[in-house]
């Protein structure tokens, strides 16, 4: 939580300038985007073009989440944190607040993207956040602090991109920032030690959390709670085996879990147009039973089966442009 000295010191009304003291920019600030422990988020504008401006009173934790930032650069066409821009200090009123001014990414948050487009979405965002964690495990970090919050799914492109990366933690550390909910050890179910499994743990989670938008507490044995939750929930059930294994530390890495939802989006979609060519067919024969004896019905039967050829057609438009958009959300 954020304490009063730093909302005192860093709230900025929108309009005002904050001018950089050693590079001299000038940006002005449009509205706040968001607030955490250690800062305050603005969106701002410098020479026409928007930036996310993070303005704290704490040298240290702007210093060490630029790191993070400036390591993540390195990764090439990493979506795991917005590019850093650049750093500097703003002198108010004679105290020197430091600040970093990174890409700001628009969009909505995981959960309110889900809100609005539907809970089908969630194993296709999965699989591109699966993709971006792989990076990030394979330079040796840990992200930490995965939550939904700190996903954001842009617009139009709908990819997922992480922010926030002040719990990143290098691998074989203690895990740096969490959130009981996203946290294993909160649910019993292993340590804080920043491993792969910890991010896939919390990946789970999300999964689940796109279910039950206002979480629950844990009452008694983790695992069994967390797996009688999926089981309540239909856009769950299909998930059950990558959420017991991820809950259970059994991924070895996170390419193996995408495997797992890539699987389960397949069979999803195989047997949508299977069971729809089935159900058709069935239509079909025991309306052809019925015409031999009602004639006059005939044109009206033609037509009913075109519509279920046409309802076939549309579900595999359907199923093929979320596949199109997720491809198009991987190569931008
Ligand atoms: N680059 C960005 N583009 C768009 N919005 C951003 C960006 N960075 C942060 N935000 C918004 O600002 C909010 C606060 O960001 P911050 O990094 O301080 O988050 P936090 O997760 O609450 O932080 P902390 O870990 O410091 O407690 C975010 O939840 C998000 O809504």
């Amino acid at each position: 939580m954020m304490n009063n000295t730093l909302r005192n010191q860093c709230n900025v009304p929108p309009g005002s300038v904050i001018t950089g003291k050693w590079n001299g920019n000038r940006y002005r600030v449009l509205k706040e985007l968001g607030f955490g422990a250690n800062g305050i988020v603005y969106l701002a504008e410098l020479n026409g073009q928007f930036a996310a401006l993070k303005l704290s009173n704490n040298g240290m934790s702007i210093t060490s989440e630029m790191n993070i930032l400036k390591a993540f650069s390195k990764v090439q066409g990493s979506a795991l944190g917005p590019s850093l821009l650049e750093a500097d200090d703003w002198e108010k009123s004679g105290i020197i607040l430091p600040f970093y001014v990174m890409e700001y990414i628009k969009g909505d948050s995981f959960l309110e993207f889900i809100k609005a487009k539907g809970p089908s979405w969630t194993g296709v965002l999965m699989l591109q956040l699966l993709t971006s964690l792989e990076v990030l495990h394979d330079q040796g970090w840990v992200f930490g602090d995965l939550k939904p919050e700190n996903l954001i799914v842009t617009t139009p492109a709908y990819k997922v991109r992480c922010i926030d990366v002040g719990g990143t933690t290098k691998q074989g550390r203690s895990i740096k920032e969490f959130t009981e909910f996203f946290d294993r050890g909160y649910w019993g179910l292993g340590s804080r030690k920043a491993d792969q499994q910890y991010d896939l743990f919390a990946a789970a989670l999300v999964m689940i959390n796109a279910s039950y938008p206002k979480r629950f507490q844990k009452k008694g044995d983790g695992q069994k709670q967390i797996m009688e939750a999926v089981n309540v929930k239909a856009e769950l059930r299909p998930y059950k085996n990558v959420i017991e294994k991820a809950i259970t530390g059994r991924y070895q890495n996170a390419n193996q879990m995408r495997q797992d939802i890539m699987g389960v989006l397949s069979r999803r979609s195989n047997g949508t147009v299977s069971s729809t060519r089935q159900t058709n067919k069935g239509y079909t024969k025991q309306k052809r039973q019925t015409l031999k004896n009602m004639q006059p019905q005939t044109r009206t039967q033609a037509k009913k089966k075109k519509g279920g050829f046409a309802e076939t057609f549309l579900l595999v438009m359907i199923v093929s442009l979320l596949y199109a958009i997720y491809l198009y959300g991987q190569i931008m």
